[in-house]
């Protein structure tokens, strides 16, 4: 069974600031991805790829359609319908989001920040901490940076700990709105190479990349959301 269905999909933002001014935000998606599938959202810019993601981690809601999610219970969770706590309930225990910039409390070590998700899961500070050593190592952060706050970090080292943050302790489905942006090909290619080992654990993924290549390199399906379908991979 998939572990995610949306189905006719559709959001039309009510901007209130303007008289209620309607802006069309997406329309007539429909997706669907098992376990351990990556899915690429892909498409011109504006066509609501960031807003399917965030409809997805219910940062945004939706005008019509439904997004099931299917639980290894065999319930399953409408996530356009489901109210606030099933929510919290949902993202605390099975969908994580990376968005594309970091953003953490002052003075908090990069170690720290990526050995957190580790600890909140029960595992120990220590090892908690080596775990994220080694990550921010594999990403190419720079071991003296690495008990630093990662506020006066460079715009590719922030996006790093950003990814190293979401992907060190992945639930079972893992949203990413662009996580290689603004990153060179060498790190690029190290991100793709850590998320295809998280894929081979069985994490779920949805994700929004620029880079035609890495988004080939990942992905099992491409969702073209001009054309409403899904795209060859070649
Ligand atoms: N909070 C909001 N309020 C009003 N309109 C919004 C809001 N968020 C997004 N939109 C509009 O919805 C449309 C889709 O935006 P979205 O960011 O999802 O597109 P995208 O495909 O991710 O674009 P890009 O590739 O440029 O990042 C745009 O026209 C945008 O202006």
């Amino acid at each position: 069974m998939e572990k995610i269905k949306v189905r006719n999909l559709h959001k039309e933002f009510i901007v209130h600031t303007r008289g209620g001014l309607k802006i069309n935000g997406y329309h007539d998606i429909n997706f669907e991805l098992n376990k351990g599938e990556f899915l690429s959202l892909h498409g011109p810019s504006g066509l609501g790829k960031s807003s399917v993601l965030k409809a997805l981690y219910r940062t945004y809601t939706t005008t019509s359609g439904e997004i099931i999610f299917n639980l290894e219970d065999g319930n399953y969770i409408d996530i356009a319908k489901a109210n606030e706590s099933e929510i919290l309930k949902l993202r605390k225990e099975h969908i994580g989001y990376v968005s594309q910039f970091l953003q953490v409390l002052p003075r908090i070590s990069a170690v720290d920040i990526v050995a957190q998700p580790l600890i909140d899961k029960g595992e120990s500070e220590k090892n908690s901490k080596e775990k994220a050593k080694e990550m921010l190592n594999f990403l190419n952060i720079k071991e003296e940076l690495f008990d630093i706050s990662p506020l006066t970090f460079s715009g590719g080292e922030q996006q790093r700990v950003n990814i190293a943050k979401g992907i060190i302790a992945p639930k079972s489905v893992l949203l990413l709105d662009e996580p290689t942006a603004s990153l060179d090909k060498n790190n690029t290619n190290k991100v793709i190479d850590k998320l295809l080992q998280i894929k081979k654990d069985g994490v779920t993924m949805i994700g929004i990349f620029h880079d035609i290549d890495c988004m080939k390199r990942i992905s099992d399906k491409i969702y073209d959301m001009k054309e409403k379908k899904y795209a060859n991979i070649n």
